[in-house]
Formats: C-alpha cells, structure tokens, sequence
C-alpha cells in the first residue's frame, strides 16, 4: 500500500462545509463519539472509508477519467476527499486508482494537502476496487497504518457532497445493523422491457428506492462477503448492500439521504457540481478600505447587500493590519472588494493579497479580489491613469499562480448623489458577477463601471 504525503499547513475545517455546517457537524460528530464512549470498554470507534476511483468515466465521454476532471481547476476527486477528511472521526481513507493514474493521484494528495490518505490498485471492476481498498485495511500490518477498523464507510469517489450528518448516520446504523446505505425516492419508473423491446412489466414507483453512496458497515460483514462471493458477483455486481445480505445475512438499514449525494455520471453533472461549488463560495464578501475611505466603502456595502439578497456582506478596515481581517480569511470568506478612492495605485491591494498570500486560503478554492477604483472621471479622465492601472495585470498573473484571481474595476465617483448611486450599482453589478461566475478569463481585466 502506498501512502500519501503527511499534510501540512493549510485552512482548518476546509470548505464547501462553510461556516454555518461546521457547528452541526461538530454536535453530529460529538453525538458518534458519545455513542461510541457510552459501551463498556470502547472509548471511541474505529472509523475508515474505501473510497473506489477506478473507473474510466464510460458514460462521461471525455478522456479524463471523471473523477479527475477538473471543477474551478482542481480535480473532482479532490472534493470528495475534502468533504472525508474534514470529518475528524474517520481515521484512514483508502483510495483504489489504476497505476495508470497512481502518480496523478499522488500529486492531488501533495498539491491540495490531503491527509489520512492512502492509496491501493484499483481492479479492473468497482467491486474488485472496494475489494482491494479492504484487503487493504484488513492486513492490519503492525506499525504501519492505515489499521483495520470496526466500521468501514464505502463511498464514490464522484460523490463529492456528502456531508458528515449523513455519515454519522450510515455509521452508527451500520454499527447497529452491520450494513446501513443512503437512498433517495426514485425520480423515474423503474421498467422491465421483455426480450423484443417492449413492456414486460413496471415497477410500482413508491415501493423502491435509489441506492445511493455512502454506506457503512461492519468491517467483518462487509470483508467476509468480498471474501465468500463468487467472480460474477464480482464482475457484474453494483450493490455492496446486496453482498452482505447475501453472504452474511446482513439486512442493512435504509438511511434516508440529500439530493446532492447523486453521483457525477455524465458530463452535464460536471456543470452542476461547478455550480453548486460556486454558489457555497459566494455566501461572503469582504469589503475592505483604508480607514479615510470608509464613507464610501460603506456606500459601495450597502448597494451591494441590496444587489446581492442572501449574501452577508462585511467590511473591515485594512489599516489595522487587520486582525479582525485576519478571521474573515481564518473563517474562509473567499471573496474581497478593496476599495480605493481617487487613485489608481494599488498599495491598498498589494497590502490584502500579502495578507492573502500569507494565509493557506487559496489552497481549496480560487480567492476572488476585486480591486476597486473610485475616480472621478470629469477630473481625471481614466486614460491618464492608464498605465498605472494596467499594472493589474502584472500583479494578476503573479497572484494567480497562488490561486487568487484579480480584477480591477473603476467606478465613477461623480459629485452629483443620484449619479454616484447609478455608478455604484453598476459597480455592484459587476462585482456580483465577477464574484458568482468566477471567469477565469477576466483575470487581469479592467472593468468599468
Ligand atoms: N474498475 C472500477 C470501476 C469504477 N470504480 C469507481 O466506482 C465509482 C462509481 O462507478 P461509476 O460511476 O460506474 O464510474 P465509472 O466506471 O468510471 O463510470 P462508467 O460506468 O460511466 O464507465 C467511481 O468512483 C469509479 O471510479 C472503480 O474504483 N474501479
Ligand atoms: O449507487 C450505487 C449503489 O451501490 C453504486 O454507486 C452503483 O450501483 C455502482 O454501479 P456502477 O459503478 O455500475 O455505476
């Protein structure tokens, strides 16, 4: 078994389980670990997960296999892991990929500083992925982990939003029942067509259920029935579920699941799941200024909570080298405005992305600065600031490489009241954009507004 690199520095509790998740999450795993301590002899229980990341992506249709294909340029696979390892109580995640792509999978690990990870061969079916993923557990060498624990959590690696509610609740099922799935209500009629194409018969809707991932078992269930069934289970079987009932009459317990535990089957899912990322990481904008601007950052706030309904916007002082900024980033907003007021130089700028930089903020997601301009366009037409505002795009390029992706915007700053709240509302429209669509093709650009 190969492991994956120990891990580093890097935000605390990773999104997209954003700050709101993060207290329920704790209370759910606080709950399993109660649980756990409650039996005589046991302080807590010994959680890992199998994660299958074998396939070729068939039904995708591109050549990346899908769980490598990239969503706001890091690989799906990666969220999946994110959304496992933040849960503190699974202590080993086993990864099944092809040797083909083992170096692939290596460098995800080091680059998105994954941790708990460790990596086996995939086979040439998902069941025998999930085999070896268990093997592996099972060999329980001594010194060298990961170890065999008593519950196993199974889960695809193309399921990237499942949260830890969910987990908890397939865990401690499964530790009751020895299997335990999450499904969803059918969204189609299950049919039966008959050998010349038509209708044998159909299945009555609200009887079945969709099976979904994760499910969670007893790890002596689970590795007894890989070990007891036969090759065509293992060739052409699709439910973990079903082996345990079969081999060790394990009838599992159903766990009602979310929606968004579908698995990213076809190439428009890719989309979805790009949209759904970009929606958790929009929830927040900072709007940050030197303390003689905070008239008009206020302003520029205030236009932007109206334009942007549900969106919690704050706005923090940059001066005070910031610590109460420093918790915005610790807290993972992923979105800053710093707002600039007649003058087209970017020392306010430069002083947030050090701050940015300094941190391990950018690591998961891309951080979103708008550099925002106020200038009064009668008195200084934005021509003669020309070219020192087009060193944006020096400072867009260096930053990139870290992950933050810089836009400058100028507003105009009239006298007239009626004509400085249009300018400002274009200036919130844009920033919206900017912030909800992250395009990575306007990194660099000059908007106006
Ligand atoms: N030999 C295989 C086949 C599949 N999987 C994994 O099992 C999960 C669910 O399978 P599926 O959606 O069928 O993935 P693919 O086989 O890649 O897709 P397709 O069926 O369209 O080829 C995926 O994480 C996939 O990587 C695996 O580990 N080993
Ligand atoms: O949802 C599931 C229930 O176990 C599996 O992910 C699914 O059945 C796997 O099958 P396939 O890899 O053929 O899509």
């Amino acid at each position: 078994m190969e492991s994956g690199p120990p891990g580093s520095s890097r935000p605390t509790e990773p999104g997209p389980c954003l700050s709101s998740q993060q207290g329920a999450d704790q209370a759910a795993s606080a709950s399993l670990q109660n649980a756990a301590a409650a039996q005589p002899g046991r302080h807590s229980l010994a959680v890992a997960a199998v994660l299958p990341a074998g396939g070729c992506g068939e039904r995708m249709g591109v050549p990346t296999p899908k769980q490598f294909c990239p969503i706001l340029e890091r690989p799906l696979i990666s969220y999946t892991l994110q959304a496992l390892e933040r849960v503190y109580w699974i202590k080993d995640i086993v990864v099944a990929v092809t040797g083909e792509n083992m170096e692939v999978m290596k460098s995800i690990i080091q680059k998105y500083q994954h941790k708990r990870i460790s990596l086996v061969e995939a086979g040439v079916t998902r069941h025998r992925s999930i085999f070896n993923g268990l093997k592996a557990l099972a060999e329980d060498q001594l010194n060298c982990k990961p170890s065999k624990p008593e519950i196993v959590i199974i889960h695809d690696a193309v399921r990237p939003f499942v949260e830890e509610d969910t987990l908890l609740k397939v865990v401690t099922a499964a530790k009751k029942h020895g299997a335990a799935g999450a499904i969803r209500p059918l969204v189609s009629t299950v049919i039966s067509p008959s050998a010349d194409g038509c209708l044998d018969h159909s299945l009555e809707r609200a009887r079945h259920r969709a099976s979904e991932m994760p499910q969670a078992f007893l790890f002596d269930v689970i590795y007894e029935a890989y070990q007891q069934c036969s090759d065509y289970d293992l060739e052409f079987g699709t439910e973990c579920l079903q082996l345990a009932l079969k081999y060790c009459c394990t009838k599992a317990k159903l766990v009602e699941g979310s929606p968004d535990l579908w698995k990213v089957t076809y190439k428009r899912d890719l989309y979805a799941v790009e949209s759904i990322i970009k929606e958790k990481i929009s929830q927040e904008i900072c709007v940050v200024t030197e303390e003689d601007n905070k008239y008009v950052s206020h302003l520029l706030e205030e236009v932007l909570k109206s334009e942007l309904n549900h969106v919690k916007v704050a706005s923090e002082a940059l001066c005070h080298a910031g610590r109460d900024l420093q918790q915005i980033i610790l807290d993972q907003c992923y979105n800053f405005v710093c707002v600039n007021v007649m003058t087209s130089d970017f020392q306010e700028t430069q002083k947030l992305l050090s701050m940015l930089e300094e941190s391990n903020l950018s690591i998961l997601y891309p951080v979103v600065v708008v550099s925002v301009h106020f200038l009064d366009f009668k008195l200084v037409p934005p021509s003669e600031k020309m070219e020192s505002l087009m060193l944006i795009r020096e400072f867009a390029k260096e930053v990139k490489k870290r992950n933050i992706w810089l836009c400058g915007l100028l507003i105009s700053y009239p006298q007239d009241e009626q004509k400085l709240q249009e300018s400002l509302r274009q200036g919130a429209i844009i920033i919206a954009s900017l912030i909800k669509e992250r395009n990575s093709g306007l990194i660099g650009q000059l908007l106006i507004a």
